[in-house]
């Protein structure tokens, strides 16, 4: 993690040019998709434009948007000067996400599918910060990304699992690659108030987060086989 990744007026511009865009409105945050559109699979509930999320996380693979809009060029440039990063990564980054959490919403375990997207996935938080849980399940007791009725609750019932808890403060760099992106769950409790080694702090605004990956074309053929949909009939 990276902190203070985009100045606080580049933060500002970002927040910006999000906003004047349309945010597409899932049961509990907003999201925008640029470069490929992203699959959710969708539970109609109610008001038009509203939905219930209930199962995996995916993409499109056919279903190219274009380009990745001129407002994040400067946080391609920067990714590439991140220690590991090739150069090369700036042009293959091809998909970002762009979530709106409320105060206090939150984000289901989950690991991003292998055969939709490569192995480094950079997620830059912005306006709010929140606490990133990341959960290693034991073998055997690791559950499949879909869950069931209304998806993004916690589950009180979880598996045992090891868990490490990031901090991740507004205009800071997250990025996930290796055994941290194939084969740990990543989670953002839905609390208004989160307990940072003792320390209280406040989520009092909205987080937006601004999550860049490339969309891969063939399987998956990482080494951590038992969390692998390309590799593993069970995920
Ligand atoms: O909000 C974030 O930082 C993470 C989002 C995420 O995990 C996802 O879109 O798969
Ligand atoms: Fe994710």
């Amino acid at each position: 993690m990276v902190e203070e990744f985009v100045t606080a007026a580049e933060e500002q511009e970002l927040l910006a040019a999000v906003d004047s865009r349309p945010w597409k409105s899932l049961a509990k945050r907003r999201v925008q998709h640029y470069g490929y559109e992203f699959l959710y699979e969708f539970n109609f509930i109610s008001a038009p434009h509203r939905y219930q999320l209930t199962k995996t996380r995916n993409v499109d693979s056919k279903q190219f948007l274009g380009e990745l809009p001129a407002f994040v060029s400067t946080v391609l440039e920067k990714i590439t000067s991140y220690p590991g990063v090739k150069k090369c990564t700036i042009r293959l980054i091809d998909q970002l996400t762009v979530n709106e959490y409320p105060c206090g919403v939150g984000l289901s375990p989950h690991i991003d599918t292998h055969s939709a997207f490569e192995e480094m996935i950079f997620s830059l938080s912005l306006a709010g910060p929140c606490i990133m849980e990341f959960r290693k399940y034991r073998n055997g007791s690791w559950r499949a990304p879909s869950v069931a009725k209304g998806a993004d609750e916690d589950i009180s019932q979880e598996p045992e699992c090891i868990r490490k808890a990031i901090f991740l403060p507004p205009r800071s760099m997250l990025l996930m690659s290796g055994e941290g992106r194939y084969a740990w769950h990543h989670y953002i409790p839905h609390h208004k108030i989160d307990d940072v080694g003792g320390q209280v702090i406040k989520r009092n605004s909205r987080r937006v987060s601004f999550t860049f990956r490339k969309v891969r074309m063939g399987p998956c053929d990482c080494e951590y086989k038992q969390f692998c949909d390309s590799q593993n009939k069970k995920c």
